[in-house]
């Protein structure tokens, strides 16, 4: 389970949110929402141990994620709002590359397989430099049927660029992963299709 409690976030000399708490359990889909430039990609990246909070802390299973960050770490699969690959590689080699430094073992077959799921056979082997911005998410998002053991997903603006299938493709993976017993916060600006409405934490109401 995750808990954060009584966080605040500051950028620059700007405070952004304080008194924000939360708590995702197994089988729940969290959606972070609120205007743009409201801190949500920060509050995600808070949540991964990427940033520090100005205050207040998160536990994962009840312990501080910074006093035993590698066993979080492998519990959590975080793609953020950029996908962020290497144009000269091809969809397959970023995702070996993405998987494998994430500490994960590569099985190349298994890769084939998600990029074939997630729509890019045509694409297996063109560079990244040349896929559409929709490809582009899509490349990321395979990751998503290769980590389904990592109970909590992290996923900033996942929607991003995909067209109606895909985006109710990744619906249907988001809830079969929380029916399974994972754990998933996102934000996006958009309706997903989701047979069960998320929790929504709206940063508008906890803003400084
Ligand atoms: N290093 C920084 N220094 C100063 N301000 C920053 C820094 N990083 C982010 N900010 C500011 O913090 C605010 C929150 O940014 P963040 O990316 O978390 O917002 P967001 O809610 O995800 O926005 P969007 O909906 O546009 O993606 C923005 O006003 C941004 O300019």
């Amino acid at each position: 389970m995750l808990y954060a409690n009584d966080l605040a976030c500051v950028k620059g000399d700007r405070p952004l949110f304080r008194g924000l708490s939360l708590r995702v359990a197994p089988g729940d889909l969290l959606r972070v929402a609120g205007p743009n430039g409201y801190g949500k990609t920060s509050l995600l990246r808070i949540l991964c141990g990427l940033a520090m909070p100005e205050s207040g802390e998160i536990l994962w299973n009840d312990v501080p994620i910074n006093r035993d960050r590698e066993s979080y770490h492998r519990s959590l699969l975080y793609l953020g709002h950029a996908p962020a690959l290497n144009d000269l590689l091809s969809p397959l080699e970023n995702l070996r590359f993405a998987c494998s430094s994430g500490g994960d073992k590569v099985d190349e077959d298994a890769c084939i397989d998600a990029l074939v799921r997630i729509g890019l056979a045509q694409q297996l082997d063109l560079p990244a430099r040349v896929l559409s911005q929709g490809q582009r998410r899509r490349v990321g998002l395979a990751r998503l049927f290769l980590e389904a053991d990592r109970k909590l997903w992290i996923l900033d603006e996942p929607f991003t660029a995909l067209d109606v299938a895909a985006v109710a493709d990744l619906t249907s993976t988001l809830s079969e992963h929380c029916a399974a017993g994972g754990m998933v916060v996102l934000t996006t600006h958009q309706d997903a299709p989701f047979a069960k409405a998320p929790t929504v934490l709206d940063l508008a109401e906890v803003a400084c």
